[in-house]
């Protein structure tokens, strides 16, 4: 599913206006309507009656006006309050203000700070708040009354619907430009907008429902838009092939595990065999081959030549020689970082010429010199943490610009990135940007990233690339992540909990 920015959504608005001759008042009326649906659907269900509409200058106001007009027919008590001196009001939203005024429907501007504590009564003795008071027109830090406003309604705790965007999230990055409406839904017009897609804007705007307005779908290919929100159709896994064999499915090598943490290597390379990979070799250091070997019936491990118990230097021939067996290679987890773990890192890297996935302690390795990835055919699973030692820019920072960190990043090293988090991000230069949204807060546990990695790897040598592999890979151990989290709940998910419900998800 397309995802657009603020200016890709008025290019879009623009051709349906004056390529294809739908009246922009049209869609307004279609915008408003839909919110009024969604607005009534919530009134009948607790069976109250008291509406509050926050009306900004701008067509986001208009769709409040219009709105007004629906729920006062299907016999609500609405009030309209305008955050501006109406005289501001012109186009569309003007004509939709003069027809409920012209109603009768109450209408009062609040321009003065005397004006609110008449506000703050209505929204008390209101069963929901409407917020329409800024969309995808906002280009400044919320200020003045409106931000008075705005914290009157997020304290209330009242039921709030938002139109469009929560009122004060940027919708091109999802910053709260100084402050933002609390949601607990946003009904957002034929595309859902970036800002809503990622945190911190996702939190604003509660559940989020995408309306259609009468804009044809088939209008964002003529934009050139990179972003996407990861979809079932995306994702199709095709039917296996009766007359077939575990060649056909993929070899996969693991590079992982080291003496105290042999559990993220077992996880990873359970985790590809369970996605469908044909055949997984697990390398690991020679010390731990003993447990490895006993515990991990479907995987053929090898040892490999260790210094106390971790990899170093002398193992990065045996490694070449085994990457030359395998379509792919994946690196990273429980590797640790002692000894001389990073220059096997490295040098692993430098000398490979098998598409990668670096992981964990692979990706800790490189971080004072990620040049070094630059034009291999490389996927980056980092969390943040990991990330920000790769870019050198603060956690704080890249959770608040999440898309210019990416972007950055998959410009400069051209590599398909997976930035880990509760909306992770995946993408690279030429394939554009998905976010996936399934997943859940238990699944921030140990050995989950594990998992990942061995998923999008499964699914690199099942011969998925880059961006596919691993919207696959990241989409897949979501639903796992559900559907474990349905039966364990969130508190006691495990990793294993993960693994152990990936045929299931892939199943369905
Ligand atoms: N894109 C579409 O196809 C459609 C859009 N519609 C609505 O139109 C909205 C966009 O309308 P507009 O472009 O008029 O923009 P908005 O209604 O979001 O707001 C623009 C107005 O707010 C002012 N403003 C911006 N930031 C401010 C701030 N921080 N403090 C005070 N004032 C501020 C601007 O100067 C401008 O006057 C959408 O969000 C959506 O709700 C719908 O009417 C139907 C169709
Ligand atoms: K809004």
């Amino acid at each position: 599913m397309k995802i657009v920015s603020n200016g890709e959504m008025r290019e879009i608005e623009s051709i349906a206006i004056n390529s294809l001759g739908i009246p922009s008042v049209c869609l307004m009326e279609n915008a408003g309507r839909v919110v009024a649906e969604h607005a009534s659907e919530y009134l009948f269900s607790c069976k109250r009656n008291n509406v509050v509409i926050l009306c900004g200058k701008g067509n986001n106001g208009g769709d409040g006006f219009v709105a007004a007009r629906y729920l006062f027919n299907r016999g609500f008590d609405v009030k309209v309050f305008v955050v501006s001196s109406i005289g501001l009001i012109s186009g569309d939203a003007k004509k939709n203000l003069d027809i409920i005024i012209n109603m009768g429907i109450y209408v009062a501007e609040i321009l003065q700070k005397e004006q609110l504590k008449f506000l703050e009564k209505s929204i008390k003795e209101s069963d929901l708040v409407i917020d329409a008071l800024y969309g995808t027109g906002l280009d400044r830090e919320v200020s003045g009354i409106s931000r008075d406003i705005i914290d009157i309604v997020n304290g209330s705790g009242k039921y709030v619907i938002s139109v469009d965007i929560p009122s004060g999230i940027n919708g091109d990055n999802g910053h709260v430009e100084g402050c933002a409406i609390k949601a607990n839904a946003t009904i957002t017009m034929q595309f859902l907008k970036k800002g809503i897609a990622v945190y911190p804007g996702v939190d604003y705007a509660g559940k989020v429902v995408v309306a259609d307005i009468g804009i044809p779908n088939n209008l964002v290919d003529n934009i050139k838009c990179r972003y996407n929100m990861i979809s079932q159709d995306d994702v199709a896994l095709p039917k296996r092939m009766r007359n077939t064999h575990k060649g056909d499915y993929g070899k996969l090598l693991i590079v992982a595990g080291s003496k105290d943490m042999t559990g993220a290597a077992a996880l990873c390379a359970m985790s590809a065999i369970k996605t469908g990979c044909g055949i997984v070799k697990l390398a690991v250091p020679k010390a731990i081959q003993g447990i490895m070997q006993s515990s991990l019936k479907e995987i053929i491990t090898y040892g490999l030549n260790d210094k106390d118990g971790a990899f170093y230097l002398g193992s990065v021939g045996e490694i070449l020689e085994l990457a030359n067996t395998v379509d792919a290679v994946a690196i990273g987890p429980g590797l640790t970082c002692s000894g001389d773990v990073k220059e096997f890192v490295k040098e692993v890297i430098l000398r490979l010429e098998k598409p990668l996935v670096l992981d964990a302690d692979a990706l800790n390795a490189i971080s004072d010199s990620v040049d070094m990835i630059i034009g291999k055919d490389v996927i980056l699973t980092p969390h943040m943490g990991e990330m920000s030692r790769l870019s050198g820019v603060s956690v704080d920072d890249i959770n608040n610009n999440i898309y210019e960190t990416v972007e950055k990043f998959i410009s400069k090293y051209k590599v398909t990135l997976v930035l880990k988090g509760s909306r992770t991000v995946i993408g690279n230069d030429t394939e554009g940007i998905y976010i996936n949204c399934t997943g859940n807060p238990g699944m921030a546990t140990a050995g989950s990233g594990d998992v990942l990695t061995g998923m999008i790897s499964s699914f690199l040598v099942q011969r998925l690339k880059g961006v596919k592999a691993a919207i696959y890979g990241v989409y897949y151990h979501g639903k796992a992540g559900d559907m474990a989290s349905e039966k364990y709940g969130e508190y006691g998910l495990t990793a294993t909990n993960i693994l152990e419900y990936i045929p299931y998800a892939m199943k369905m």
